[in-house]
């Protein structure tokens, strides 16, 4: 397939042929007189020495036996033959020209070598060789270091150049009826949802990705396929419907069912939010969403993809929304399961998805879209394979084209990790205050730093405080705050587990815990008690870090710091979804300041307030703390 061009970096090789003579010219140029200030200089030695050091010297080398010459093919030359010309000595201007590196060991070995032997030869020329001059092998080197230039990040245009969608939430909303292309009925459904406006990523992407599917499931005008997209957009900005709106626009009025749209996503929960989304927009209309996550026996998730039948198989769903492993397990295991008529893949989370290639779900997918069973049949209505290039011949019959969409909060701007997903002329939507690198560098900013977009709503704060207090002053802002939903995450689940153990100790407050430490039927049922107010804290693991939409999330608290800017991102976009309020809080201890203040800083925080919690607001909770400690160590030691 073909796909954007990457030249990442334009290092010293791109500085061009004239350039890089100069270069040559300057260093052949420094060297020259470097070595014939060292022939002055040894010149002045000679002169200033004792005559007879000189004639011992002369002597002493006189004894030596003579080397036989070779030539260059290494055959001994005959006596009779002419003599052939020496190499010049090193201070010549052919011997300078090539020296422009510092030469290996080896090399100035060899070099020393052939100074030596040509002050050995009696030779016309220089009267220092002929008055008998002691040897001096003349090392090259020791040229002063020079700087590396700098290297420039290099984006490809479509990289450096997105389609910027507006930030904002709240102001400068469409509404509803001023995108006519959306189906009518969807647009009643979004009404119903509460929805008058769309917030601006999806009435930038929304009227894209129905132009391009206006060929139904075939490829554009002229034989041309529909670009892939990618969407780069703050949490909560509504990226979601950004793409189910169109998918299920585009399948509407499909005849047969196929599966023509698959959804990826990281996390079962994940996948099961946005298979709920489709489940409201696909309502009353002939299309089925199917879920694969793993969360049911491989069997049952069968039952839900694809019907036996007496002729073979019949497909049951037109969506389906899956993790990648089990879409994985789906395509080696499920017989009928068929993903060749697939017109969209959406993968969300795109850049942890990205992370996750090493899984290879990416290869065996597009394997599955294009797999040839049986001999291509030349008379076939519609042909499916691989892109190639538009020619009279392959316009003849229907193509049937896939369209990749992507989508994160922050979508990575490395070309060579979006280069695994074989993207096709991609179109990038983008909130991004800046762009990290440009296209061709002028004015790149820095390698890895990029910006990413906050929610206006979001207050970031951190608080200083030491290690032992961290427990405490999670307490304290929950208990000061009394927001109705508090998110506090962990670095792993051993601590979500100790933190959650020592609240319910401490008791007052509705806890619970959400990591990997529980089934996915438990999470899912912490996870709806905390949507329903019934959990007041809920202590994670980064399990509910990417796209988890809770209502009402206020505050986010970080009981330990992320070690990633991206995790951050994601974390934090817990609360203040949707143009709402939400704050969000950062324990930090002395020594993790400041790496800290300088990662938000280099991610785009716009305000980073500090948050003193001083030891006295803590004073009144430290009794029943201490015996929360206790009575947690008790209930450890029966356990152990
Ligand atoms: N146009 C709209 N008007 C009002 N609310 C909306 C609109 N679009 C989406 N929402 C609501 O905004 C919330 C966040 O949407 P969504 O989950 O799609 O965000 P997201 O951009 O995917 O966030 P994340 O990056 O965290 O996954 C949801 O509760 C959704 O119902």
């Amino acid at each position: 397939m073909a796909l954007f061009h990457v030249a990442r970096y334009s290092g010293p090789e791109e500085a061009g042929p004239a350039q890089a003579e100069t270069d040559t010219d300057g260093r052949a140029r420094k060297l020259l007189e470097r070595l014939q200030s060292r022939a002055r200089e040894r010149q002045q030695q000679r002169r200033s020495a004792p005559s007879q050091a000189i004639a011992e010297a002369a002597g002493k080398r006189r004894r030596r036996p003579r080397r036989r010459r070779r030539g260059s093919s290494g055959e001994p030359e005959s006596p009779g033959a002419p003599r052939r010309k020496r190499p010049k000595a090193a201070g010549s201007g052919a011997d300078a020209g090539r020296g422009d590196e510092a030469p290996e060991e080896g090399a100035v070995h060899a070099k020393a070598e052939t100074v030596e032997e040509a002050s050995e030869t009696p030779r016309e020329g220089p009267p220092e060789a002929a008055s008998g001059a002691p040897a001096r092998a003349l090392l090259l080197g020791g040229f002063e270091r020079r700087r590396a230039p700098k290297v420039q990040p290099l984006l490809p245009t479509w990289l450096a150049k997105p389609r910027r969608v507006g930030k904002s939430v709240t102001e400068h909303l469409v509404p509803i009826q001023d995108i006519p292309e959306v189906h009518p009925d969807l647009q009643r459904k979004l009404q119903a949802q509460g929805i008058s406006s769309y917030f601006p990523v999806q009435a930038a992407v929304i009227p894209t990705l129905l132009q391009s599917a206006a060929g139904g499931f075939l490829v554009g005008r002229g034989g041309f396929w529909p670009r892939d997209l990618c969407v780069s957009a703050p949490t909560g900005s509504g990226k979601t419907l950004a793409f189910v709106i169109p998918v299920v626009q585009a399948l509407l009025h499909r005849v047969v069912c196929h599966v023509r749209a698959l959804v990826v996503l990281p996390t079962k929960e994940l996948a099961q939010q946005v298979c709920r989304v489709f489940h409201i927009y696909t309502a009353a209309t002939p299309l089925h969403v199917a879920l694969v996550t793993g969360q049911k026996a491989l069997a049952k998730e069968q039952e839900s993809l694809v019907q036996r039948t007496a002729n073979g198989y019949r497909c049951l769903a037109d969506i389906v929304v899956a993790t990648p492993g089990r879409l994985v397990d789906h395509i080696d295991q499920t017989p009928g399961f068929s993903l060749q008529q697939l017109r969209f893949l959406v993968v969300d989370e795109a850049d942890r998805m990205v992370d996750s290639m090493h899984q290879s779900w990416l290869p065996r997918v597009v394997a599955a879209v294009f797999r040839c069973e049986g001999p291509a049949d030349p008379c076939a209505l519609f042909q499916r394979g691989p892109l190639r290039a538009v020619t009279a011949a392959s316009t003849c019959a229907p193509q049937m084209p896939l369209q990749k969409l992507l989508f994160s909060a922050t979508l990575t701007q490395n070309p060579e990790k979006l280069q695994q997903l074989g993207l096709y002329q991609p179109q990038l939507f983008s909130t991004g205050l800046e762009s990290k690198g440009s296209e061709g560098g002028v004015d790149a900013a820095e390698d890895t730093g990029g910006k990413y977009a906050f929610p206006e709503g979001l207050a970031h704060h951190y608080v200083p405080c030491k290690l032992s207090a961290k427990p405490l002053a999670v307490l304290h802002l929950v208990l000061t705050t009394q927001f109705s939903r508090v998110l506090c995450f962990t670095n792993s689940r051993e601590n979500s587990h100790r933190l959650f153990l020592l609240i319910q100790a401490f008791g007052g407050v509705s806890v619970a815990e959400f990591s990997s430490r529980h089934a996915p039927s438990q999470r899912k049922k912490i996870l709806k008690q905390f949507e329903q107010g019934k959990v007041r804290l809920l202590i994670s693991t980064d399990a509910t870090a990417r796209g988890i939409d809770v209502q009402g999330v206020e505050l986010v608290v970080n009981y330990d710091a992320p070690q990633y800017a991206r995790t951050y991102v994601h974390r934090v976009g817990r609360t203040a979804r949707a143009g709402r309020a939400g704050r969000a809080f950062t324990l930090l201890l002395r020594v993790q300041e400041q790496k800290f203040l300088r990662m938000l800083a280099g991610a785009g925080v716009p305000e980073l307030r500090r948050h003193e919690v001083p030891g006295e607001l803590l004073q009144p909770l430290v009794p029943r703390y201490e015996a929360a400690l206790a009575q947690l160590e008790r209930t450890v030691r029966v356990r152990a």
